[in-house]
């Protein structure tokens, strides 16, 4: 019997040890072919990443990803391989070759990670060019003039509230305690959302207990999960996977966060099923369904078969993109505005007084030519969007056959490429002084010596809401938000940051890219993840 024990124990270990030698034979070859012999051999770029994804999948797991990219931009140049088949991009002619509407790519494996399951693909999600742009004209048809126009009411409504509450009970001249302007404004959009999307306010911004104020935070957490897996090392197989027993897996041992997301949208879609089946029934007279976005996505019919554009699932899907798309962007943009509104004391002047002698109440500060005519308070916001765009990394593409012409370079099929949003929108040579917070660069003007030449050049590197056929359709919606709750804002109150806090600043310790003290700090989780800044509100004394 010892003797059996002995030959097992050594058969055991033969295999060990033969399977480890294959596992390295498999790692040295694969290094060897990814330095010498791949098509992207001479690009330029960190050793480890140009024979494995682990240094990209490293930063995505620790929420450092851009500055990552944007470090290896300063070092290898304009393009460096951050994977062994990869390339990024930081010009603003290799960013239309690839975002173009005509480029020669689809959507990179990126994407397939997120769906829960094959059908259940959203718009954002869908690879396939054809059914992209069919799901995308019913999007188109969710946020036309039109829908946003109307949507204005909801918006001003919240706004309104959202400024009523945080000075609510102050005495003239007093400032509140200081509160974190994420929590803040993820509850104000969280709640705007609420109404546009599924006709009711969630009322997370009122006080009190309300389990619905957990949801953003479970959206972040969401999105701090699966970023990661979007960039290892093995999304490749995972995507395989898929199909083949992982979404089964998934689904058992998803974490809380992501299950109570997943609760909360799949209620809102039932309620919202429900009440529109009820409504088809019953026909009431006159009456009008609440034309939100559900309702467009309920009514969508498709047109090759008349049909329901969606199934169940799909509702679902969709609805989880446009709660995502639809809230974390959004008030990251708010709390890069008020950071930086609150860091800059000129900006800050010269905001306010626009925006109060322009207006002679808040009430009037609506969409129309009034609003869009000030210039500041539009310069100011997309300022705020090009040093912390609310969607940080490159939105990865997968070059088809034939291959793509970047920069004069020819990269062939099958590489994934892509050009990152923070890196471009900080390029030394667009910008000359990316670091500063300067609204004046996007307004021709003699005396600040800002010419139509420096606009042009600047807005060739900015495309906080992408460009081409996926680009962000909630982008007027967005817009509109903005200007109205940093315009009402403004009008109504003065803010500030709490003497000696510095939370959502840069610090010495966080290191090369992160060390400006003006500079906001998000976490890059394919959306931004935020924290603060703390600040302080006063009524404004008129
Ligand atoms: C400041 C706020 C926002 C920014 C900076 C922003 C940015 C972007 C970007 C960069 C994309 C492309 C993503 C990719 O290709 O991977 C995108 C797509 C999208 N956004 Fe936005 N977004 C914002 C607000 C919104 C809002 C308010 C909504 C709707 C409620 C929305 C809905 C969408 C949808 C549905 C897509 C997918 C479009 C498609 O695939 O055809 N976004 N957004």
């Amino acid at each position: 019997m010892a003797a059996l024990g002995i030959i097992l124990q050594e058969g055991t270990s033969h295999w060990i040890l033969s399977l480890l030698a294959i596992v390295v034979v498999y790692f040295v070859g694969s290094a060897i072919y990814n330095l010498h012999f791949s098509p992207l051999a001479n690009y330029p770029g960190p050793f480890f990443a140009k024979i494995s994804a682990f240094p990209s999948f490293y930063h995505a797991l620790k929420g450092t990803r851009h500055i990552w990219i944007w470090q290896c931009h300063q070092v290898y140049g304009d393009t460096f391989r951050f994977q062994p088949n990869g390339l990024i991009i930081n010009s603003p002619s290799g960013h239309n070759s690839i975002y173009g509407t005509r480029s020669n790519v689809k959507k990179g494996k990126f994407y397939e990670v997120f769906p829960r399951n094959k059908a259940a693909a959203n718009t954002l999600d869908t690879i396939d060019k054809v059914l992209h742009a069919k799901k995308r004209r019913v999007l188109n048809n969710v946020f036309s003039d039109n829908a946003v126009r109307s949507a204005e009411t909801f918006v001003v409504k919240h706004v309104d509230r959202w400024c009523d509450l945080l000075v609510d009970n102050l005495k003239p001249g007093e400032w509140t305690e200081p509160k974190n302007a994420a929590h803040l404004t993820d509850f104000l959009v969280f709640d705007i959302l609420g109404d546009l999307a599924f006709g009711r306010s969630f009322e997370s911004k009122e006080p009190g207990p309300n389990p619905l104020k957990a949801i953003p935070h479970s959206i972040a957490s969401f999105v701090k999960f699966m970023y990661p897996i979007t960039k290892s090392p093995i999304v490749n197989f995972w995507v395989w996977m898929k199909p083949r027993g992982l979404d089964i897996l998934l689904e058992r041992i998803k974490t809380p966060e992501t299950a109570r997301f997943e609760d909360f949208v799949q209620a809102s879609v039932a309620e919202r099923t429900e009440q529109e089946q009820r409504f088809q029934k019953e026909r009431i007279q006159g009456q009008e369904p609440r034309k939100d976005m559900f309702h467009y996505l309920f009514q969508a019919r498709d047109p090759d078969t008349g049909g329901p554009a969606y199934t169940p699932n799909q509702l679902f899907s969709e609805a989880t993109l446009l709660t995502i798309a639809g809230t974390d962007t959004t008030s990251t943009a708010m709390c890069a505005i008020l950071f930086y509104l609150a860091h800059n004391p000129r900006v800050y002047k010269k905001l306010t007084r626009e925006v109060r002698e322009k207006f002679g109440s808040a009430h009037e500060i609506v969409g129309g030519l009034k609003l869009a005519s000030c210039q500041y308070l539009r310069a100011c916001i997309d300022e705020s969007l090009r040093v912390a765009p609310p969607v940080l990394p490159e939105l990865s593409r997968e070059v088809l056959p034939g291959g793509l012409s970047i920069d004069g370079a020819f990269v062939p099929e099958g590489v994934q490429v892509g050009t990152s949003g923070w890196s471009l929108m900080h390029h030394d040579e667009v910008f000359g002084d990316p670091w500063v917070y300067r609204p004046e660069r996007w307004i021709v003007d003699e005396e600040s010596g800002v010419t139509a030449g420096d606009v042009s050049r600047a807005q060739m590197a900015f495309h906080p809401f992408s460009i081409g056929v996926g680009n962000c359709v909630g982008r007027n919606l967005a817009m509109q938000e903005l200007l109205v709750t940093v315009g009402r804002l403004l009008y109504r109150m003065d803010i500030r940051v709490p003497v000696g806090d510095s939370l959502g600043a840069g610090s010495e310790e966080l290191g090369w890219g992160r060390r400006g003290k003006r500079n906001f700090q998000i976490r890059d989780a394919y959306v931004a993840v935020k924290d603060g800044p703390m600040l302080q509100f006063k009524r404004r004394e008129v």
